[in-house]
Formats: C-alpha cells, structure tokens, sequence
C-alpha cells in the first residue's frame, strides 16, 4: 500500500509519521521540512505520542510513482493549486481531504472520480521545521465518502488509519460531519484570532453574544442547503460548543490565530466566507458572518502591508 500526503504540513506531516508504521508514505512537503527530516528524522511531540520517524519526502514525487490513495492537508487556500500541479498523480486515484472548511471536496471532485471527506478536530502545532506538537483531540476523525455514503475504499483507508493506532471513524454523513467541524471553526477561529487568545478565553458572554449569532447564521444556510448535523438546532450546538468542544480545546490557539501571526493569509474563504457567500445564494442576511470576514481581510491586509513596508 502506497500513499501519497500532498501539501504535508503540520497536519500531514504527523499522519505521515503515523502512516509510515504500516504502510510505504511519500510527503510531499516544502524543501525546509524535507531537509530537516532527512537530517533528524521527522520529530512528533504531544498526546500522539513522542517519536522521531524517517519516511520518503521530497517536493514532487517521481514522475512514475503510482499511488493507491492521496491525502491533502493543504491549507484550503492552496487545494486547486495543488489539485493543478498534481493532477496526472491524483487523476484515476482516491483523493481524501482532511482540511478544514467547506469547498475543498467540490474542488477535488474535478480531478478525480473518487472523493473521500476528512474531519478532524486535534490541534497540531509548529515547533521547528519537521517538528510538529500534538496538543488537543475533540474528537475521532471521520472519513467518508463525499457527499454521502461509503464503499470499499474508504473502509480500506479507514482500516489503515486504524491499524496506524488513529482514532477514526467511518463516516456515511461526511457533508454534515464537515459542517460541523466548520460551524467550531466559524465560531472561535475568527475572535480567538482577531483577541490573540486561546479557544477557552471566548467562554466570555461577550464573545459568546456574538459566537451565538455567528452560530444561528450558519444554521440557517446549513438547514438552506439541506445538510443534516448531529445537533438539530443552533442553541442545541451553543449548548455543546461551551461544555464539551471548548473545554476539550481550551488551551488551543486557532490555526487562523497562528497563520496571521506569521504573515499568512488565513482561511476565512472556506469558513465564515462559505456562509456569507452560500447565505447571498438563498438569499439568506448573515451580517455577523460578513463582519467577521472583512475583520480578518482587514488583519490579512494589515499585515501583508506592514511584511511588505519592512522588506
Ligand atoms: N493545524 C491544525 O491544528 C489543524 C489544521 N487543520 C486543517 O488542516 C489543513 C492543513 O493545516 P496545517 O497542516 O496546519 O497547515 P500547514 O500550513 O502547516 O501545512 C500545509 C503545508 O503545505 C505546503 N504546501 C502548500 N502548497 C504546496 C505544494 N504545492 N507543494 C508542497 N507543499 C505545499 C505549505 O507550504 P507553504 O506554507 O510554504 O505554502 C505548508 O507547509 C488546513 O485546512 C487546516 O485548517 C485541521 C485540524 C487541525
Ligand atoms: C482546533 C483545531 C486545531 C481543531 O482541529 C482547529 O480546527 C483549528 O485550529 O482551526
């Protein structure tokens, strides 16, 4: 079995490190990390378990490399990018996506036949160059077949994931599961990013006045799009977002939080911009979720402009 980890990053990188026990794993990462795990091996900390693991990585695989299954965990940003630049490898194979936001698996779908969904909710945070620290787990992940179902190839990678000591689901409802991880990540990454603070600072009732806005907003176009979740309503979501998802990650600082504090452009397309843009479709107002997106734009552009000034 052969498996290929496209735009391995801090989320690939580990579930490369994890693959490798059992399977033969090429993550195609940037020359940084390459080098360094070529040197030392690829370093993994936190609550996955401390080790160092040595797999194939490299920038391109060789032009005659075949695989049986793909992973990106690219940033949303960069999915037809790598889609692109990819495509003779991914064309033919099953891609799976396990990244964050609503849009990647539409995207994939115009490169191959075969889509699996991906939701995963642990926080993988930078260390040093091939060096990643596991820091929380919410929850299982979940891979399915997109937009519904399952067949055999995700239960083969469903059961590699397993005998690779992952907690995993199979997952037949992957459009609502991925909902659900977006509906965590419109709520806190936009304030914890804009406060500069960890997950657990937003149980404050002012963040939550306008955390439960931002909720009843994404209900309303998830319900428009006839996506089935696990909660039925928004204050049945509030409910478990304040006493189970955020005391589980408290301590977390959003991947947004983290990409704008090293000059990246964040996600917000694929998270509350999703919302803002499918609500314009059913016609549906979502004020908060657009102020929330041109606060973050604005950061974005804040800090594209101060990075630019100094060099
Ligand atoms: N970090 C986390 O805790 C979690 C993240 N997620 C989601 O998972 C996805 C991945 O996140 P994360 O791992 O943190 O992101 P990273 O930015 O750490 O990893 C993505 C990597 O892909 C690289 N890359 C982009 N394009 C290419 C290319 N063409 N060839 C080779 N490498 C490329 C990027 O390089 P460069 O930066 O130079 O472009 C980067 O190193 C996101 O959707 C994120 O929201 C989900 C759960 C948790
Ligand atoms: C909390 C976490 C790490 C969960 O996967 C996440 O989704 C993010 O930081 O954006």
């Amino acid at each position: 079995m052969k498996i290929a980890i496209l735009g391995a990053g801090a989320v690939g990188l580990c579930i490369s490190a994890k693959l490798s026990k059992i399977c033969e794993v090429h993550a195609v990462c940037r020359q940084k990390h390459a080098k360094a795990i070529e040197k030392r091996g690829f370093v993994m900390t936190g609550i996955w378990g401390e080790s160092n693991y040595s797999f194939k990585c490299s920038e391109m695989p060789a032009e005659d490399e075949k695989f049986d299954f793909i992973i990106i965990t690219s940033k949303s940003n960069a999915t037809r990018e790598i889609c692109e630049q990819f495509k003779d490898f991914i064309k033919d194979t099953p891609v799976i996506s396990l990244q964050n936001g609503i849009g990647n698996e539409d995207i994939i779908k115009e490169f191959t036949d075969c889509v699996i969904g991906g939701m995963i909710i642990t926080g993988f945070e930078w260390q040093d160059d091939g060096y990643v620290h596991v820091s929380v787990q919410a929850s299982p992940i979940k891979l399915g077949l997109y937009p519904k179902g399952t067949n055999e190839k995700v239960k083969t990678i469903v059961s590699i994931f397993q005998k690779a000591g992952l907690d995993i689901l199979e997952e037949t409802n992957i459009s609502g599961a991925i909902w659900g991880k977006t509906l965590y990540n419109a709520a806190l990454n936009p304030l914890g990013a804009v406060m500069k603070v960890p997950y657990g600072k937003l149980l404050d009732n002012n963040a939550m006045e306008i955390i439960s806005e931002i909720v009843k907003e994404a209900f309303e176009v998830s319900k428009a799009e006839k996506v089935t979740m696990d909660w039925k309503t928004a204050e049945e979501y509030m409910y478990y977002l304040k006493n189970n998802q955020i005391p589980s990650t408290a301590e977390h600082h959003s991947s947004m939080y983290q990409d704008l504090s090293i000059g990246k452009k964040t996600e917000i397309d694929f998270i509350n911009g999703y919302i803002v843009k499918t609500g314009k479709n059913y016609g549906i107002k979502t004020p908060v979720n657009s102020t929330v997106v041109n606060l973050i734009k604005l950061k974005e552009n804040l800090i594209l402009d101060k990075t630019a000034h100094e060099n």
